[in-house]
């Protein structure tokens, strides 16, 4: 039997897509929340709730009454829209929300203070940046807070993405960062394992054998940073025998700049979160 605190909150997400069906996922499964105290929203798409509702034993509404009421009862209000949606959905909310609740964004580069000001409130904000490894209970999760977020409050945030994976609590400042590392992180794995299988048939062999061998070697090298404790780059050096064949790819891959081209994705991640963020308008601008 849980002994969750986040147990005794009703939470209502607003946004039923890949972020929001992980986290909600974890929750329920972990039984970390009540499904019967957990409320799902989105725009329109009807059949999706429906679905989410019967795999999951949540309640959801795309009808706008049960929609405001499922937002008005809320303690615990999860924005999980697109950031060129955030505009007219804060419209909508702006009314629905008050100060004894507590809002957690999963929004790239959306700031506290502009969530502050969008919604002209000052009623507590978490602000996460989570990752689409979270459906499996595998994510990696950056968090900071408002600083009317009371302690209480700070740790059932926490609860929540811990159901899904592990936490960083990180400033304000560092989650653009975190965006560049995690948040998008699972995509630069995905990439490199395409380039893996790639090479792997035009060296001979089958689809099949490419994909096995790919996804072995990424989840056994993960494994063994996890469960050694050693660094990488003393894992890579037990691998590396001198002038052998391994020295000779990482030479090739150093002639690439791959190093650089990581840490230049990362920072471009962190970059454009930033620029997401600053697009959505001021509310004097939206008006
Ligand atoms: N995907 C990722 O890897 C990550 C995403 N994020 C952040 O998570 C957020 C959501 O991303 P993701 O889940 O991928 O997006 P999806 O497109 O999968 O889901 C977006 C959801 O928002 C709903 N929505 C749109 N407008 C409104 C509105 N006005 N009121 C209520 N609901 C609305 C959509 O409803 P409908 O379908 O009915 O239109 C849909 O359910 C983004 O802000 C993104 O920056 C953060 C970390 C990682
Ligand atoms: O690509 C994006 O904008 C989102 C945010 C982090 C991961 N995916």
């Amino acid at each position: 039997m849980s002994t969750s605190s986040l147990l005794q909150n009703r939470i209502a997400f607003v946004g039923a897509g890949s972020m929001a069906e992980a986290i909600f996922r974890g929750l329920v499964e972990q039984e970390v929340a009540n499904p019967q105290h957990i409320y799902v929203t989105n725009r329109s798409d009807q059949a999706k709730l429906e679905a989410i509702r019967e795999t999951y034993g949540v309640q959801v509404s795309s009808d706008p009454v049960t929609r405001e009421s499922f937002i008005r009862e809320a303690d615990i209000v999860v924005l999980c829209m697109k950031p060129k949606d955030v505009e007219t959905a804060f419209r909508d909310l702006q009314p629905l929300l008050n100060e004894r609740q507590m809002l957690v964004s999963v929004i790239a580069g959306l700031a506290i203070p502009k969530i502050e000001a969008l919604l002209q409130t000052s009623m507590p904000i978490v602000r996460t940046m989570p990752n689409t490894s979270s459906t499996i209970g595998l994510g990696a999760t950056g968090i900071s807070f408002s600083s009317s977020v009371t302690e209480a409050g700070k740790q059932l945030a926490i609860e929540m993405f811990e159901a899904v994976g592990i936490v960083s609590v990180v400033e304000e400042s560092k989650l653009d960062v975190v965006t560049g590392v995690s948040g998008s992180g699972p995509a630069y794995v995905y990439y490199f394992m395409e380039a893996m299988t790639k090479a792997a048939v035009e060296g001979g062999l089958s689809e099949e054998d490419a994909r096995r061998l790919t996804l072995q070697t990424v989840m056994g090298a993960a494994h063994m940073v996890q469960h050694t404790g050693e660094d990488p780059a003393e894992l890579r050096r037990k691998v590396t025998s001198p002038n052998g064949t391994t020295q000779a790819a990482i030479e090739t891959l150093d002639r690439h700049q791959f190093c650089e081209g990581i840490v230049r994705a990362v920072f471009r991640s962190a970059e454009r979160a930033k620029e997401i963020g600053e697009q959505i308008a001021a509310p004097s601008a939206s008006k």
